[in-house]
């Protein structure tokens, strides 16, 4: 039988009991827990206003919670460790927040902090995943500011897996693409899962259900925060 006080090794990310207020107190969610182990595939569905944003700002250390604890490989994350932390948890939001620059100076932004040194090797893996779709000519050449939002969203992606993260969070970051870039976007993530020896894991905010179910395994359902595994199709 196992000891329910026994940590759970294999476990990389665990939210306990989160709760979020207001600065007057009120409360904005509640009670929310999820552990992410290496591969796990994890959507998060819901309505609009029900704490989903709230509840990935906490797991990405963002926002200061005012309930429960986060854990990363079962102990708590140090103010000291957030340069670590964050650069083997790695958030994507919705809109893509790039540096003036060419399109390759973005990818290598995060490269010239000592804590990401180690990763150089990752640029060769990670412009490959570019190569694969189609891109107009010198688009490494281009300036971030004659992106088009989509192309902005692809570069985020790209510059984030070039930390080569543990745990990829993302609030919806295909919300503002058109279905062909969507779909770039998934086979990107896809691609990175399969060709990473480190078994990555996310957590992916999404308003699409049918999304939901075609990236993931297990799909979080807000407001209660339940966890369930995707169907699958016989
Ligand atoms: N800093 C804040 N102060 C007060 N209320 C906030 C704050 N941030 C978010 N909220 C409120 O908390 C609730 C949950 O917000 P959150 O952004 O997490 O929702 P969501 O489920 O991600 O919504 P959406 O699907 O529209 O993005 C909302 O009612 C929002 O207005």
């Amino acid at each position: 039988m196992s000891d329910a006080t026994e940590p759970d090794q294999d476990c990389l990310l665990e939210a306990r009991s989160i709760g979020r207020q207001t600065s007057a107190g009120e409360c904005l969610v509640r009670d929310l827990s999820l552990k992410v182990h290496p591969g796990d595939r994890i959507a998060i569905v819901g309505p609009t206003g029900s704490g989903k944003s709230l509840f990935l700002r906490s797991l990405a250390m963002l926002d200061e919670i005012q309930a429960g604890d986060i854990l990363f490989q079962n102990a708590p994350v140090a103010d000291k460790d957030l340069p670590a932390y964050r650069s083997q948890v790695v958030y994507l939001q919705q809109r893509p927040v790039l540096i003036e620059g060419t399109v390759e100076s973005n990818l290598k932004f995060a490269l010239q902090f000592h804590i990401n040194q180690d990763k150089s090797n990752n640029v060769d893996a990670v412009l490959e995943l570019l190569s694969s779709f189609e891109r107009p000519n010198g688009f490494l050449k281009r300036k971030s500011s004659a992106l088009s939002g989509g192309e902005g969203q692809i570069v985020a992606l790209l510059r984030a897996l070039i930390l080569a993260p543990q745990i990829l969070l993302m609030d919806e970051p295909t919300s503002g693409l058109d279905p062909q870039t969507t779909r770039q976007f998934e086979q990107i993530i896809q691609q990175w899962l399969e060709t990473s020896n480190q078994r990555p894991a996310f957590v992916w905010i999404t308003h699409d259900h049918t999304q939901a179910e075609r990236v993931a395994t297990q799909i979080m359902t807000f407001p209660a925060g339940t966890l369930a595994p995707v169907p699958t199709t016989a």
